[in-house]
């Protein structure tokens, strides 16, 4: 055990030694937690070493903690009750307190900031005591209440600011049912997108996005879970795909289609970094107008200029994609999906792709104990962490089982990607690091891949 213990304080000190060269290199200076203003690497896509350091000093902390500490002690503090930080967000965020906090770096009364809000100033100060805890926040005097390099993450300009919302309502109200759902008899092994913790707790018979859609009174869940997706993909970092994949070995003119690529998100940073390619992207009508109309003109004149974007609407369940392209790309489409509609989407896929073409699924694999021949292939933390690094990868698991709550889908394991792959007449290539995500590559299953 003593070994073990210095094995992880030894890991800790590498990662932490690790980013902070990774920080000062660039302005000479870690960021402090007091800092209101980003750091110039906030907005960057971090180095393959600076995401691997975070990821070993999370796994190390959480392992070394639970490890030293009483077990009843870590139960309480890391299970039972982190079940409260959510509900005191929401009320931070309903509250827009960073907006109110933003250019008081002295801090602001609780008196004041409840007065602005219209909440009970003296129950204000206890959540945000709470908050202040874990950084979120902080308390510079009694009562007196300031922002913090986290709590400027959630200015309402921000789009993590919708995203928390999102989590911190609809997310956590559906979670309070996930025990009852899974216990149901009829709706515990179902598969239907409707049998959900979410339905239960909402007790309506639609699936949350067509909810969303089609009651008036919720629309607005809709459009904030849409910028809210926007403030994820920055937050987990999706945009290393666009370095990490081998794009620029593909010829001039080749063409990449985005299926179901909404209204082009990821699209948008591959014409931006990769003006040699062609574009598709394809999705339900309403994004293709938005995107048409909207976000390329605002976003990517020079690709609708240069013609190296195509917009074609598509129903991905009931035909097949723009045929014969080099790379069909699906980024965030299966984990929605039950096996039966993932293979009628990849059976589309396979029916129009061309020889040399391939497919990249771009999704969390989730990591289990064990290491198949497949699990192999994705990098394993250093022993003594647990191999998934533990506490420094836990978000597939959080985003698993948010889609378990909320749609009744999931994460899959690499296994399960290349099994539907097969199902669909698909052939495994390689699974590809992307950081966050990874990528599984797919060819046609015949001849050369
Ligand atoms: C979770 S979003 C992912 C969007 C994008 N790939 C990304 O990662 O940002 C799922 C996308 O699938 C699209 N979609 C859902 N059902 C579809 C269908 N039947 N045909 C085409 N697109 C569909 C949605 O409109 C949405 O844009």
């Amino acid at each position: 055990m003593v070994d073990e213990i210095s094995a992880l304080l030894s890991l800790i000190n590498t990662s932490a030694r690790s980013l902070e060269r990774g920080y000062t290199d660039e302005r000479g200076r870690v960021p402090s937690l007091d800092d209101t203003e980003p750091h110039p690497l906030d907005g960057q896509i971090s180095s393959p070493e600076m995401r691997e350091a975070v990821q070993v000093l999370e796994g190390a902390c959480a392992q070394l903690c639970a490890t030293l500490a009483r077990p009843n002690h870590t139960v309480l503090n890391k299970f039972f009750m982190t079940a409260l930080e959510p509900s005191c967000l929401r009320v931070a965020l309903n509250c827009k307190i960073p907006d109110i906090l933003q250019h008081k770096p002295a801090g602001m009364h609780v008196a004041d900031i409840g007065k602005i809000c219209g909440v009970d100033a003296p129950k204000l100060a206890r959540i945000l005591r709470l908050l202040s805890a874990k950084h979120c926040f902080q308390e510079v005097e009694r009562d007196v209440f300031a922002n913090t390099r986290l709590s400027v993450q959630l200015l309402s300009a921000n789009p993590l600011y919708s995203l928390g919302l999102h989590m911190t309502e609809d997310t956590t109200q559906g979670a309070t049912q996930l025990a009852e759902t899974l216990a149901d008899a009829e709706w515990g092994p179902s598969t239907d997108p409707a049998h959900s913790a979410f339905n239960k707790v909402t007790n309506q018979p639609l699936p949350m996005f067509d909810f969303w859609a089609q009651d008036p009174e919720m629309q607005s869940h809709g459009t904030r879970f849409g910028i809210g997706m926007l403030g994820w993909g920055t937050a987990v970092e999706a945009e290393a795909v666009v370095r990490a994949y081998p794009w620029h070995a593909l010829p001039r003119g080749a063409t990449v289609c985005d299926l179901g690529g909404g209204v082009g998100a990821m699209a948008i940073a591959l014409a931006r970094a990769h003006p040699h390619l062609r574009l598709k992207l394809q999705d339900l009508p309403a994004r293709m107008a938005q995107a048409r109309a909207v976000v390329w003109p605002a976003e990517c004149p020079a690709a609708l200029a240069e013609d190296r974007i195509e917009f074609k609407a598509i129903d991905f369940f009931a035909e097949a994609p723009i045929a014969g392209c080099d790379v069909y790309y699906l980024k965030n489409i299966l984990h929605a999906f039950p096996a039966a509609e993932c293979r009628t989407i990849l059976k589309g896929v396979r029916q129009a792709m061309k020889p040399g073409s391939r497919v990249l699924i771009h999704e969390y694999t989730l990591q289990t104990a064990g290491r198949s021949a497949l699990q192999q292939q994705l990098t394993h933390a250093p022993a003594p962490l647990l191999g998934n690094y533990g506490a420094g990868r836990i978000r597939q698991y959080h985003l698993d089982v948010s889609l378990m709550v909320l749609v009744n889908g999931g994460e899959r394991t690499l296994e399960e990607y290349v099994q539907l792959a097969e199902e669909a007449g698909l052939r495994f290539v390689r699974v590809w690091e992307f950081g966050d995500m990874n990528g599984v590559e797919l060819c046609a299953g015949e001849g050369e891949c």
